[in-house]
């Protein structure tokens, strides 16, 4: 129940109650189909809400009543159209009673043959028994108002279903299960308890406690923090691997950036020629690399250029640099460096790069009076693109650079989503605050209020106090039927 304040026509201030978890939703029985839409073995068709075995009761004829039958066991028997008592199809029905269902609520799911005709028909048919259609997402919204999932469980599942590599889908699935949400709420059980301290000191304000106290608040403000930070240092591995790495390759015409991706990618993709200048607009394909998605970009060979065309597409290359998860900077083994080889280095030194010695099955001649000596060796590679010699290295050394060593391991919790990132954030920031205010001498009551605004903020992660506005942009994300 959440609490909103008015002003009445009189000018008075009032409060009033509004319902937003059970009681509003509690008459109103939803339906979706769950499964993706077109030709499949079967379909799955989910009814959620009390009176929602009601519902189907009067649409199924099985060996069995619905409501006799035992909760999560599957009954045989045919949907029938509620005007015409026609047979829609040969299903499969299971009824899972609240509470032990996804959403919480009783729920029925009706397991069809899977096809647009049959799906339309049945769930046609449920709606006219008295079900409405669901809107995208609103059976994980149940959830999180049953209290079944907290927020950022509602959100994992939303991760999970986008998921489109294995360490993407293991990272969703252990937010899920609730590993940021337990790291989240023991940051603010050590708040909770360094608040009640606090309170008190403030009822009971003899000096010595107020002392024992101030090193009570920086204990947990940096018990904290450190968790926080931990957090935010995985949040960069963690978008990498939830959206993929953008991986520009880069260098001076005809070094082999082209072929380079063809060989990655394990296909002709890429247009490659003997002519310097061959590639113009920006050409992109997605490889996984030990669970992780790089989006490799081939860019057009910078160089100083009177063809406009030519020189939009180098333009787009030096963006590319900027912009880039990560950098490969080709460079051709059979030739000597060049000024523009040398300028790209200088301008990839600080951006998480590896330098790709290509044509190794050419006769080398690469030299570059020590410069190549100055970078640190791990970050050089070489390959033919041609032959494939040292690819599988080279992807192998990409992978390294995302994960930073070890990979995405199973238990390994990492925060992946903005909206987290930015409360963490905040939080940190108060607990910043907290600490300011003990320093200089404050009074103990001071701290207590930026060590409550970090509570409150860690407690977002969870969707604590979290608004209709807030879950409606959140789970308007979600597809239908979920
Ligand atoms: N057919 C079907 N498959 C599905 C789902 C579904 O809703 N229907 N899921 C939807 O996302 C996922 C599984 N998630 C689920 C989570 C909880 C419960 C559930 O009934 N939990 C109860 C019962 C547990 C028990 O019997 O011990 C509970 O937790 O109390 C069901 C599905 C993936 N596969
Ligand atoms: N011997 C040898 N030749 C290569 C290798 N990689 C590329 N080449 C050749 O080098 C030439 C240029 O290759 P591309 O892949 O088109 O080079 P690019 O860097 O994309 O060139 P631009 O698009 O013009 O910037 C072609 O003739 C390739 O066959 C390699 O590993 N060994
Ligand atoms: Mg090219």
């Amino acid at each position: 129940m959440a609490w909103r304040g008015g002003l009445s026509e009189d000018g008075r201030l009032v409060l009033f109650a509004e319902v937003i978890g059970m009681a509003t939703v509690a008459e109103d029985v939803i339906a979706a189909v769950g499964t993706a839409p077109g030709e499949a073995g079967i379909a799955v068709i989910r009814v959620s809400g009390p009176g929602c075995v009601q519902v189907v009761e009067q649409i199924f004829r099985g060996r069995q009543s619905l409501k006799d039958a035992p909760s999560h066991r599957m009954v045989y028997g045919a949907v029938v159209d509620p005007d015409t008592a026609e047979v829609l199809d040969e299903v499969l029905v299971v009824r899972m009673q609240a509470p032990r269902s996804y959403t919480g609520e009783d729920v029925v799911e009706i397991h069809t043959h899977g096809g647009s005709a049959v799906v339309g028909r049945v769930l046609n048919a449920v709606v006219r028994a008295g079900a409405r259609p669901a809107e995208p997402g609103e059976f994980t919204k149940r959830a999180f108002l049953n209290g079944r999932l907290d927020l950022s469980q509602a959100e994992a599942v939303i991760d999970l279903i986008r998921s489109k590599t294995d360490a993407a889908r293991r990272l969703a699935l252990e937010q899920l299960k609730g590993g940021l949400s337990a790291r989240v709420k023991q940051m603010r059980e050590i708040l909770l308890d360094v608040m009640a301290q606090i309170e008190v000191t403030i009822d009971y304000p003899e000096h010595d406690v107020e002392d024992v106290t101030i090193e009570q608040i920086r204990e947990a403000v940096d018990q904290v923090r450190e968790q926080i930070d931990e957090l935010l240092a995985s949040s960069r591995v963690g978008r990498l691997v939830r959206e993929g790495v953008r991986t520009a390759i880069v260098g001076r015409p005809n070094v082999g950036k082209s072929s380079l991706l063809n060989a990655l990618a394990g296909r002709e993709r890429a247009i490659v020629t003997a002519i310097p200048g061959t590639t113009r607009d920006v050409v992109d394909e997605w490889i996984h690399v030990r669970g992780v998605a790089f989006q490799i970009l081939d860019t057009a060979g910078i160089r100083t250029t009177e063809d406009e065309v030519e020189r939009i597409g180098v333009d787009r290359s030096l963006k590319w640099v900027e912009e880039a998860d990560l950098v490969l900077c080709v460079l051709d083994g059979s030739s000597p460096l060049e000024k523009e080889d040398l300028e790209l280095l200088e301008r990839i030194k600080d951006r998480p790069f590896l330098l790709v010695v290509n044509k190794i099955d050419l006769p080398q001649r690469l030299t570059g009076d020590g410069r190549l000596e100055e970078l640190p060796q791990h970050r050089i590679v070489r390959v033919s693109a041609r032959t494939g010699d040292g690819v599988q290295e080279l992807a192998d050394r990409m992978a390294r650079v995302v994960l930073g060593g070890e990979g995405v391991s199973a238990s390994s919790c990492m925060v992946t989503n903005m909206r987290h990132m930015a409360l963490l954030k905040e939080a940190r920031e108060d607990l910043d605050a907290a600490e300011r205010a003990v320093s200089e001498g404050w009074t103990v009551d001071v701290a207590a209020v930026d060590l409550r605004a970090a509570w409150e903020h860690l407690g977002d992660i969870l969707g604590e106090r979290a608004g209709e506005e807030l879950l409606n942009r959140i789970f308007s994300q979600f597809c239908l039927g979920k």
